[in-house]
């Protein structure tokens, strides 16, 4: 990361109401390329409806997003994500009766350009781009299983194998640890990193901790749509706030001892 460069995202005063819930309430926030960003806070601080804005799932209530330098804030899904910004969802997001390399050929094919013939022909670039992502993802050996048969670590991984078929400059990626053991959890820390070794810009919403604080080179915590706590990891249980409305204080003290060098297990 070049911490000098331009921001390859820049939020300002960013929000979305639903009636008088003020669900992101002017968010502020510049992420600079080759960032891992981290998202946490307490459920309902507003993190997906975040996501959400940024990525053209619903419309601002208010402010402006600009990402390399072109303004997307009133941009469809579809343009943002020809753009350059992917993202996977908190829950599953699949055609369940495609299979496996369906999936994903769908996402590298409507994903990476507008098309003048929807569903003409998967072109040469399409097919590469999806069997790149199956293999990125190793889920090359499941490729004819059906979506909706896949285990909960195989959907996000096909999540995210549908995200990188785009072959986006930056993703997001919505609890992509949610529900998985250790041993899984450690699996996508990997492939997170293998992303970030790409140079593709990362903002991930995580309850699990560990995870969180592991990958991120900055944190932010959300609390009521606005953010609490901006620094990096190891500060982040530091912060009286912080640990009063979200992380309480066991929680805090398994982190202080994980950043002083014993496992956290939070
Ligand atoms: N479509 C909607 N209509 C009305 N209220 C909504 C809608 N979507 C979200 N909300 C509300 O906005 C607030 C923020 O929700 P959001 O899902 O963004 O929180 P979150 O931080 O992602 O929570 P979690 O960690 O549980 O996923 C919540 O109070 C939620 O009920």
């Amino acid at each position: 990361m070049n911490p000098g460069a331009a921001p390859i995202l820049t939020c300002n005063a960013v929000s979305r109401h639903f009636g008088s819930l003020r669900a992101v309430d002017a968010v502020s926030l510049q992420v600079a390329p080759g960032e891992v960003l981290g998202i946490g806070g307490p459920n309902g601080a507003g993190k997906t409806t975040f996501f959400d804005v940024v990525t053209g799932i619903t419309a601002p209530s208010g402010g402006r997003i600009d990402f390399m330098g072109r303004d997307i804030t009133e941009a469809g899904a579809d343009e943002i994500c020809h753009a350059g910004i992917a993202r996977t969802f908190q829950l599953n997001a699949a055609f369940e009766h495609l299979t496996v390399a369906e999936n994903v050929a769908v996402a590298a094919q409507f994903g990476r350009h507008a098309r003048r013939f929807p569903g003409f022909r998967l072109s040469a670039a399409s097919r590469a781009a999806a069997a790149e992502a199956l293999e990125f993802a190793g889920l090359g050996p499941k490729a004819h299983l059906r979506a909706g048969d896949l285990p909960v670590l195989d959907r996000k991984l096909l999540m995210i194998a549908g995200a990188m078929a785009t072959e986006p400059r930056m993703i997001f990626l919505d609890e992509p640890v949610g529900g998985l053991n250790s041993a899984e959890i450690d699996l996508v820390q990997e492939l997170v990193r293998r992303m970030q070794a790409r140079g593709i810009t990362i903002v991930l919403i995580e309850h699990v901790m560990r995870f969180l604080l592991t990958l991120s080179t900055r944190v932010l915590i959300m609390h009521h749509g606005q953010i609490i706590f901006e620094g990096p990891p190891d500060r982040v249980a530091e912060d009286e706030t912080v640990v009063e409305t979200y992380l309480g204080q066991g929680a805090a003290r398994r982190l202080k001892r994980h950043f002083a060098g014993a496992p956290a297990h939070a």
